[in-house]
């Protein structure tokens, strides 16, 4: 798919932006500061209803102004659709396709799919549990629209249940007898059933996507003639990528789940053989738990195991090795959403300023051929010349098409 035009009004620093896109490569030049990764948020925001940068949707809405419109029209399979956004202070965002009746923001998931690589991404190698897990919902959303709910309706009772493990410890301590002892154990039914949805589409997820991650480290680490090595997930120095899940079941995840690749977790038997394994779990660490005052079990205690050779990668990899690893991961999704019949839009929002010139190289290489992608750069000579497709120039609050 192909974005053909996007219109952004007070959207971040943007008060008005009409910008019309060809297919194939465009080359965003400007200084720093000009509003060229604000214009690029705007499009992997309607991708994924969030922001690379930020976690809230405050920051997006132009300063002074009470609420931010992106409009992109996308072409995929030779039909083009046109997704509307608003994004209001105070209020909930709304949503429309095709200039029709207003909708969820929830219901344009899937319209527009993006990658999108920046220099944030370092973290989901060097960061926190919840960067990566950041990183996978979001990829599970976009190739799996139905769990933007799922994500949402597991954080809502994550929430709640934390409240009430809260109070009913503060209760166990003082003696009382406490009736939400009793709630709680409902609680533990709806934590259970969608943390169990939600752990079988990651676990799905990484047993797909880890092939992909494999391939695309030693793509990126080979130098450029060395297409042998690539083809077998090992970079020169023979040390292969591998990616796993690691649940906060531990030893209790059901057999196979997220080990024997190929088993589907998502499937209902293995549903519903995870929640039992959630359910047994939370009754094993209830006095930890109320003790503690916060919830131990779920997928929100879960991380994604990222592994160069025998070490993992966190806290053993080399910078640049760090940023093969980012740089996999980013192309593995490419891969996997382009595998599952929809090939998304590549944006590669200032990356190439972080690479030695053989990543460089090494990275416009390996997307040189996708349908669309767009780079930009704060100077010409950051982008290599595979990628020299549609120049426009960014500054002064324009965007200039200039060849
Ligand atoms: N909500 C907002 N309202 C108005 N201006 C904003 C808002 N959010 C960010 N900006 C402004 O946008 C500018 C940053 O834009 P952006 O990050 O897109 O720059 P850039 O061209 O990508 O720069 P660099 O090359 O340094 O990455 C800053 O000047 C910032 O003050």
């Amino acid at each position: 798919m192909y974005v053909r035009h996007l219109q952004l009004t007070d959207f971040r620093s943007w008060q008005h932006l009409d910008l019309a896109f060809d297919a194939g490569p465009s080359v965003l030049v400007g200084a720093n500061g000009q509003g060229k990764t604000n214009l690029v948020e705007a499009l992997g925001y309607v991708s994924t209803l969030g922001s690379h940068r930020v976690s809230g949707d405050a920051p997006l809405i132009r300063r002074g102004t009470q609420r931010a419109v992106v409009r992109v029209a996308v072409v995929h399979a030779g039909r083009e659709l046109l997704v509307e956004l608003e994004i209001a202070a105070g209020r909930a965002n709304r949503a429309r396709i095709n200039r029709g009746a207003a909708c969820r923001p929830r219901d344009v998931l899937g319209a527009l799919r993006t990658v999108l690589f920046a220099p944030e991404d370092l973290v989901m190698v060097r960061g926190e549990p919840g960067d990566r897990r950041r990183f996978l919902d979001d990829l599970l959303v976009s190739r799996t629209p139905r769990y933007a709910g799922v994500r949402t309706d597991y954080e809502r009772v994550l929430k709640q249940r934390s409240a009430l493990l809260k109070s009913a410890g503060a209760a166990r301590k003082s003696g009382m007898n406490s009736d939400d002892l009793r709630t709680l154990e409902v609680w533990d039914g709806h934590l259970a059933r969608h943390g169990a949805d939600l752990l079988a589409g990651r676990l799905d997820l990484v047993a797909d996507l880890a092939p992909h991650v494999a391939d695309a480290y030693a793509s990126v680490a080979a130098p450029s003639e060395a297409s042998d090595t690539a083809s077998q997930g090992v970079d020169p120095s023979g040390r292969s990528a591998d990616v796993s899940y690691r649940s906060s079941l531990g030893s209790s995840l059901p057999e196979g789940f997220g080990l024997t690749r190929g088993t589907r977790a998502g499937d209902e038997q293995g549903r519903k053989s995870l929640e039992s394994a959630l359910l047994a779990e939370l009754e094993r660490v209830r006095g930890q738990e109320l003790e503690r005052g916060v919830s131990l079990v779920g997928p929100h205690r879960d991380d994604l195991d990222l592994v160069l050779g025998d070490a993992p990668a966190k806290g053993y990899a080399s910078h640049g090795e760090s940023w093969s690893l980012a740089l996999a991961l980013r192309l593995a999704s490419y891969h996997l959403l382009t595998a599952d019949g929809a090939e998304p839009v590549l944006i590669l929002d200032d990356v190439f300023a972080e690479l030695d010139r053989r990543r460089r190289a090494r990275l416009a290489e390996l997307v040189a051929g996708a349908e669309q992608v767009l780079v930009t750069a704060a100077v010409d000579e950051d982008v290599p010349g595979e990628l020299s497709g549609v120049r426009f120039e960014v500054g002064g609050g324009e965007v200039q098409r200039v060849a």
